[in-house]
């Protein structure tokens, strides 16, 4: 879909890019030409991505560093080790923790897990990278993956829904605050892509997958490959306009939660002919 040098000269940090559509971008990246460095807490992971992918052809060497992005200590070290051979050009804030649960159950400490890795972690990554890009006048590219609840709320996921709505707040406050320094703020909100941490946290029954990733219009989950088109051109220079802005990509799934009527795409044909003005 694009030059297969999209992305070249550019370094990339993606969070939590050992697994799932974490993984997915940053391999994209890397083909388009892109110096990616993936982090996340199991070492062990990031260890074997970076292996599996860099045997697979001769693009950039896709590296790895252990950080968990709760600890502001270790996202600043993180972050220095980054610049040490020059400044970072992108930053993808992927990593997130989740489950569902009814609110009334939730203990303060399963607030704060979650709390504490989509909301405070990535606003740690982000002021980190922005101070430096600031401090040596480069240009920054920040992309974060939020979800559509994030402006609509949901139930069973508070913390998710909460933490989602404030790197949202994020991205629009700073798109305006630091546009003026040459740095963009860019979300991608996402419907369903089946991936093993998400589905085996937010699926109750197995036969409730099936029902879920066909509730939108287009009647089926996302392909990575779909979203990770997209992250390519908001990180690269061709969306250079684009700024501060929430890109959904979810087969229009919350629009059909929304609309009052589309319901009644349940109705049959014979429904439809009851209800049609008789002619005379
Ligand atoms: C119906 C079909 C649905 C299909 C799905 C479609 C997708 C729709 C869109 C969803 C949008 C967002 C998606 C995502 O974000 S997916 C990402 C999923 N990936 C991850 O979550 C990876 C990282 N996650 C984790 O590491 C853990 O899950 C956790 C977030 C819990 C953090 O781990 P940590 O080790 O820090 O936490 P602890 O295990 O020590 O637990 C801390 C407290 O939290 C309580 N807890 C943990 N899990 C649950 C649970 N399932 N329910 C209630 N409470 C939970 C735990 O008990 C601890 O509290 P206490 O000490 O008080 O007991
Ligand atoms: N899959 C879907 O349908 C949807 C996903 N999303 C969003 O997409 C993104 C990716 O989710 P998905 O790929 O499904 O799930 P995964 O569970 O595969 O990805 C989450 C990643 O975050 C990392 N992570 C978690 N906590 C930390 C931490 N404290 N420090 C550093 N890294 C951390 C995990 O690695 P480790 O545990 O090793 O730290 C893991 O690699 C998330 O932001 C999610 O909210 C949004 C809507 C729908």
């Amino acid at each position: 879909m694009y030059k297969d040098d999209l992305l070249a000269g550019k370094k990339v940090l993606v969070t939590g890019g050992g697994t799932g559509l974490g993984r997915s971008m940053a391999e994209h990246f890397r083909r388009l030409g892109a110096a990616v460095v993936i982090c996340g807490r199991r070492q062990d992971v990031l260890a074997q991505t970076c292996e599996e992918v860099n045997a697979r052809d001769d693009a950039p060497e896709m590296t790895w560093k252990g950080c968990d992005i709760r600890d502001a200590q270790a996202v600043h070290d993180m972050v220095e080790a980054i610049w040490s051979d020059g400044p970072l050009d992108v930053l993808v804030n992927n990593a997130a923790g989740n489950f569902i649960s009814r609110s009334h159950e939730l203990s303060s400490r399963a607030v704060d897990a979650v709390l504490g890795i989509v909301l405070h972690g990535t606003s740690y990554v982000t002021l980190a990278c922005g101070k430096r890009w600031l401090a040596g006048e480069h240009a920054g590219n920040v992309l974060s993956i939020v979800t559509s609840y994030a402006w609509t709320g949901s139930a069973y996921v508070l913390p998710s829904a909460m933490a989602k709505a404030g790197v949202l707040a994020m991205t629009r406050s700073l798109a305006v605050e630091w546009g003026p320094h040459g740095i963009r703020l860019n979300a991608i909100a996402p419907g369903p892509f089946p991936t093993k941490g998400a589905w085996e946290r937010l699926v109750p029954r197995p036969e409730l997958a099936e029902r879920f990733e066909q509730k939108n219009p287009l009647r089926r989950a996302g392909r990575h490959e779909e979203l990770t088109n997209l992250a390519c051109y908001l990180i690269s220079d061709q969306s250079g306009y684009v700024n501060g802005e929430v890109v959904t990509i979810d087969g229009g799934e919350w629009l059909q939660g929304a609309g009052q009527f589309n319901f009644l795409s349940e109705m049959t044909d014979g429904d439809w002919e009851a209800i049609k003005p008789k002619k005379k």
